[in-house]
Order: structure tokens, then C-alpha cells, then sequence
């Protein structure tokens, strides 16, 4: 697979404390898994889940579901000893929460060689969105929306006016690395045409996928980020077309009454090696 193409539309979290979704996950069709050790276990489950996810994790069964680890924060008192042993489980990365400044991200960096994520999820995250980004070891950002939400204290919309900066500022930031960004979870998990929405808002920013907390979002989630049957035929026609503009000495190919440049080739190979990489994934 190529890993540029890798996708990321469904992230499922997943309560580090709780065997039967540990066990569940094994066989959703997601693309990547967030184990959670902060917000989805309970204080008094802290230690407990911490080696059920290691034992979990060293069973195995995910296939080529990427596993991220999220941790408490280093300001906690979980947080140090869920670090060193996410260093030791069988994952992909670490997650940290509530992440501000790199300085986070180097003290982290000091206790596991893994690969960091940063939960995007503060208002002053929000201002430090591109200093994170560019940090050595960060693979990846995931949108905080919950945390955020009650840091600004707006108010949740449908349309989420209230968060289009927040969001907006750490896209900018992901895209100018070309660090993997996902977006925040749906609260209401039962409510599949306000999921899709969410999802089609998401994706038309720029999103690589969305974060999920339940198995009933993973199929919204999976349509919404996957390219379309629509999106690969253009794709191929667009790169048909300008090939051949091009074997005739011309730098511009027009398809479906659009004009179409070197650049617009750049994205349609994008759209078919995604196509490909989810292809792969299936089969
Ligand atoms: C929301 C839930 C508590 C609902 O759980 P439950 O009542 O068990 O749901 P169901 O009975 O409908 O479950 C059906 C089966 O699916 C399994 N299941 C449920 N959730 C998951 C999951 N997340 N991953 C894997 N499997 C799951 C159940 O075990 C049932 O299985 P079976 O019995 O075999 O049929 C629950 O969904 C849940 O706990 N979700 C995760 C919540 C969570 O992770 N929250 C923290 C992350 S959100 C966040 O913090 C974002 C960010 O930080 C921010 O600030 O925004
Ligand atoms: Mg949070």
C-alpha cells in the first residue's frame, strides 16, 4: 500500500478498559483504532486498563488497522506510566491529549520512540496548531471537538460555526506538513443522517477521516471519506485527457466542459491511489 494513500475515514475509539470492544474491533471494518486510556475509562479503571489494552494488544487480530494508543496527560498522574507502557505495547503511535506546545510533545518524545499524535482540543492548541505540526515526531493531529467546545464555550450547531476556526486553523497546519489530520467525533451516535452530514462537511474541508464512538458510525464514515464511484471515473478521464493534450504539445485537457492542468492530475492520482489503498484494505 502506499502509505501517503493510507486511509484514515474511520478511527473508532475504543475504552482500553473494555474486553468486549477490544474483542468487537477485531472485525469492524475501520481503518484505524484509538485505544483509549484517558477520557473513556473511569479513574478508579486506570491501572486495570492499562494492562488489559497491553494484553489486548500483544493477542493481536487488528490486521492493518493502524493502533494508536491515546494516554492521560503527562499533568496527571496516569500519564508517565501509561507512556512508557504504551512504548512497550504492540501499536502503531501514541496519542496525547490536550496538547498545547511542543514542549508536550518533547517530554513525550523522551519516553517512547513511537510515533506521536496530538489530540487538537485547547484553545491554545489552537494558536500553537502550526508549531505542532511541524514537531519532528508528530505523525499525526486529531480535532478535540468535545473539549474544545467546552473550552470556548459555544454551543454545538449543526453546522458548526462556532469550531470553522478552530478547525480551519488546524487544517492549515496539518496540510502545510502533510501530517494526517481527523476530525472530531459525533456525539449523538444513533443519529445516522446527522453523522452523514457531519461527515460530508468534514470531508469537503479537507479531513482524511473522521473520529468515531460507536460501530454503528463506521459505515457513514467509510462512504463519506472513501473517494466515489463518481470521483475515480473523473479522475481517470481527467488523466486520460490530459494525457493525450499532452502527447499533442498542449498543457490543457478539457473534460466535462473544465479545463484541466498538471495540477488538477495531481489530485486525480491522489483519488486513485486512495481508491486503491481502501481496494487493498478490502481485499
Ligand atoms: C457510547 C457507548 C458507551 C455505548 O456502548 P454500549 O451501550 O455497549 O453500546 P451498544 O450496546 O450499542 O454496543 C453494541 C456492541 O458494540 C460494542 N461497542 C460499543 N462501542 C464500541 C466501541 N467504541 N468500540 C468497539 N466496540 C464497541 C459493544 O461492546 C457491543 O458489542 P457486543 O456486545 O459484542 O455486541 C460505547 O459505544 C462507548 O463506550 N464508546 C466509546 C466512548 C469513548 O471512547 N469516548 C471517549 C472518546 S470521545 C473523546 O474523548 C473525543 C475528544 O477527546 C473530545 O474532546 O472531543
Ligand atoms: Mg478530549
Amino acid at each position: 500500500m502506499d502509505m501517503r494513500a493510507r486511509p484514515y475515514r474511520s478511527v473508532l475509539y475504543i475504552p482500553g478498559s473494555k474486553d468486549r470492544a477490544l474483542d468487537k474491533a477485531r472485525n469492524l471494518p475501520i481503518d484505524a483504532i484509538i485505544f483509549d486510556l484517558e477520557d473513556a475509562v473511569a479513574i478508579d479503571e486506570k491501572p486495570n486498563a492499562r494492562a488489559t489494552l497491553t494484553a489486548a494488544l500483544a493477542q493481536g487480530g487488528y490486521g492493518q488497522r493502524m493502533r494508536i494508543v491515546r494516554i492521560n496527560g503527562l499533568d496527571t498522574e496516569w500519564g508517565e506510566a501509561d507512556a512508557k507502557a504504551a512504548n512497550d505495547m504492540d501499536c502503531d503511535a501514541v496519542l496525547l491529549p490536550k496538547v498545547e506546545t511542543t514542549a508536550q510533545l518533547d517530554a513525550l518524545a523522551a519516553l517512547t520512540d513511537k510515533p506521536l499524535w496530538a489530540m487538537m482540543e485547547t484553545p491554545r492548541g489552537m494558536l500553537n496548531a502550526a508549531a505542532i505540526a511541524a514537531h519532528p515526531k508528530l505523525a499525526g493531529m486529531v480535532m478535540g471537538t468535545n473539549d474544545l467546545a467546552k473550552e470556548l464555550q459555544c454551543r454545538f450547531r449543526a453546522d458548526r460555526l462556532p469550531l470553522a476556526t478552530s478547525l480551519g486553523l488546524c487544517l492549515l497546519a496539518a496540510k502545510a506538513e502533510g501530517t494526517i489530520i481527523v476530525d472530531g467525533v459525533y456525539n449523538a451516535f444513533k443519529d445516522e443522517d446527522g453523522l452523514r452530514a457531519e461527515c460530508e462537511q468534514g470531508r469537503d474541508m479537507g479531513f482524511d477521516g473522521k473520529t468515531l464512538i460507536h460501530p454503528a458510525q463506521v459505515e457513514i464514515a467509510n462512504a463519506a471519506f472513501a473517494p466515489s464511484e463518481d470521483e475515480v471515473d473523473l479522475a481517470r478521464r481527467q488523466i486520460a485527457a490530459f494525457e493525450e493534450a499532452h502527447a499533442a504539445g498542449q498543457g490543457v485537457a478539457v473534460v466535462d466542459g473544465k479545463i484541466v492542468e498538471n495540477l488538477h492530475i495531481v489530485t486525480a492520482r491522489e483519488i486513485l491511489a486512495k481508491a486503491d489503498a481502501i481496494a487493498s484494505l478490502n481485499g
